[in-house]
């Protein structure tokens, strides 16, 4: 990891029409390239509001927000390219193959040829897809096409990858298996992911830093064993979690 900032975002506010209150009120937040770095709140704090403006889904009411140097208003087109974003639910079509789906998404980022093939061909054998590349994704376990949805997102080669709650719902092995992809492509391709979750005691292992937010503000940003041991009453995020938010959070 070096100490290039990859996304910046300076007093970032969004209101939704006819809210009473701003879903996200005033966020400054830096991440580093190569960092991981967990966005953590309860239920409504804004992190799916976040996410979606970081992906262009959402516009942004005030504030700034840069990516890998390019201005999220006025540069998003470019911002598409730097940016792997992995949905929560599943966006591949059943009947097709995994290899058909990376196919036809690679082609939606402009790659063709056999420089797509190459690529689909590496990614499903470096995350053993091998076996069932051939057959429709409908035929798949939840965890496996929930793998390939990351693929999915990590096929044109992103600086930055983010992902919203991506083990939500699995059972424990295949949890495992998708920290351990996400854990590759952040170490040995110095991809810097950027992601939310329900899990505390999963984000205080494989998060660099994390922000934790509730009613759109953040309430405290840091390297969770540091922001843990600044208490020594204190042993887990969990327990952090609940002292500023008061509440556990729902799903873990
Ligand atoms: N389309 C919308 N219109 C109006 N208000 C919205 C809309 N989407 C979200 N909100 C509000 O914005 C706030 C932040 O919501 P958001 O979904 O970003 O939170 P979250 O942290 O992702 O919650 P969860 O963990 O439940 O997914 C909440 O108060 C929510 O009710």
């Amino acid at each position: 990891m070096n100490n290039s900032l990859i996304i910046s975002i300076e007093n970032l506010c969004k209101h939704y029409r006819n809210a009473d209150k701003n879903a996200l009120d005033g966020l400054n937040l830096t991440i580093v390239e190569g960092e991981v770095f967990g966005v953590l709140g309860p239920n409504g704090a804004g992190k799916t509001t976040l996410f979606s403006i970081l992906s262009g889904i959402l516009p942004l009411t005030s504030g700034k927000v840069t990516i890998a140097g390019l201005d999220l208003k006025t540069d998003l087109e470019s911002i598409k390219y730097k940016l792997g974003v992995v949905p929560q639910e599943i966006a591949l079509y059943p009947s097709l193959s995994a290899e058909d789906n990376l196919l036809y998404i690679g082609r939606m980022y402009g790659m063709t040829g056999e420089e797509l093939k190459e690529k689909v061909d590496y990614r499903i054998r470096q995350f053993g897809l091998t076996e069932v590349k051939d057959k429709p994704v409908k035929t798949y376990s939840g965890g496996m096409k929930r793998r390939v949805n990351l693929l999915g997102g990590i096929l044109h080669q992103p600086e930055v990858l983010i992902l919203d709650e991506p083990t939500e719902g699995m059972d424990v092995q295949s949890r495992a298996v998708m920290m351990e992809m996400l854990r590759k492509l952040n170490k040995e391709e110095g991809m810097t992911i950027l992601y939310t979750s329900h899990y505390l005691e999963q984000a205080e292992i494989f998060c660099d830093r994390v922000a934790i937010l509730n009613h759109g503000k953040q309430l405290v940003v840091g390297d969770p064993k540091d922001l843990i041991d600044r208490n020594e009453d204190r042993s887990s995020l969990e327990e952090l979690f609940l002292e500023l938010t008061g509440t556990t959070i729902v799903g873990s």
